[in-house]
């Protein structure tokens, strides 16, 4: 059995970004990423700050501690990191959980396509913009999102896109412009990932998710579109494992 190298399982929580915004999920964040992005919230999953909580899991070693941790309280499982996309073989994961009914999300970049992709019933792609200082690689991109489509996935598969500033919006026009028949998400940009009080980055949060919306109202490039902020900060900040 492979081991895969997993930082978190937590959960039942909501998933508070995307097409499956609301959902009642679990988590689980795996160890590692290609990227390192300027604004990351994740940040201990790549910059080393977390490395000795990373543990060597199987996929029967996470659907234990998935069953501890959130009983039968839950249908849903959000694979998130980092990037999950590095991992080989999480189709090991993947499948164990649709035996038991159990429906399975990815959050990832678009860097890398692994076959597995296929049996994600939730796939969310989130491109990188300028601010995040990360390039993106359109033909890769370009593959993804062709492989999902071909093998009739497109149903399954959005796009999100994380704003900070005016340049991130034009990134995010040219991204759904280019990928017009999938979902699109505009995501506010957190700013302040030092903030520990709750209601002050919800205050400040709140603020971006107005100045979001009044910008993509303005353009006529995101009309088929849906605005989010993330609504795990709102109500939880900063904190890991919520
Ligand atoms: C931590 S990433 C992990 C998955 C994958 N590496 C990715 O970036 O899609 C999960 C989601 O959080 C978003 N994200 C990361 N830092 C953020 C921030 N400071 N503000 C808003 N969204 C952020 C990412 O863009 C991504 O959509
Ligand atoms: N509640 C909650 N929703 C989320 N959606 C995406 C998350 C992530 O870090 O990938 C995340 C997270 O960490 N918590
Ligand atoms: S790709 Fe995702 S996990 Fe990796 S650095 Fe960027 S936001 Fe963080
Ligand atoms: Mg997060």
């Amino acid at each position: 059995m492979n081991k895969f190298p997993i930082l978190e399982i937590f959960g039942p929580t909501i998933q508070g970004e995307g097409m499956v915004v609301g959902r009642k999920t679990m988590f689980v964040r795996t160890a590692g990423c290609d990227f390192s992005c300027a604004w990351c919230d994740s940040a201990f999953t790549w910059d080393g700050s977390a490395k000795e909580e990373v543990r060597r899991m199987t996929a029967e070693d996470i659907i234990a501690e998935l069953q501890e941790t959130g009983g039968d309280k839950y249908d849903h499982v959000t694979i998130s990191g980092g990037n999950p996309a590095l991992l080989k073989n999480l189709q090991e994961l993947i499948e164990p959980l649709h035996e038991k009914n159990i429906e399975v999300a990815l959050e990832t970049q678009g860097s890398r396509w692994q076959e597995w992709f296929l049996d994600i019933d939730d796939l969310t792609i989130s491109p990188k913009p300028p601010s995040s200082k990360m390039t993106t690689n359109w033909d890769i991109l370009d593959d993804i999102i062709q492989k999902q489509q071909t093998n009739g996935r497109l149903s399954h598969t959005s796009l999100k896109v994380v704003i900070f500033n005016d340049e991130d919006l034009h990134y995010a026009e040219k991204v759904h412009k280019r990928y017009a028949n999938i979902p699109f998400f505009l995501q506010v940009g957190n700013d302040d990932l030092e903030e520990d009080q709750p209601a002050e980055l919800a205050t400040n949060l709140l603020t971006k998710y107005e100045w979001l919306i009044d910008k993509v109202m303005e353009s006529s490039a995101l009309n088929h579109v849906r605005v989010l902020p993330q609504v795990h900060a709102l109500l939880w900040g900063n904190k890991r494992g919520v």
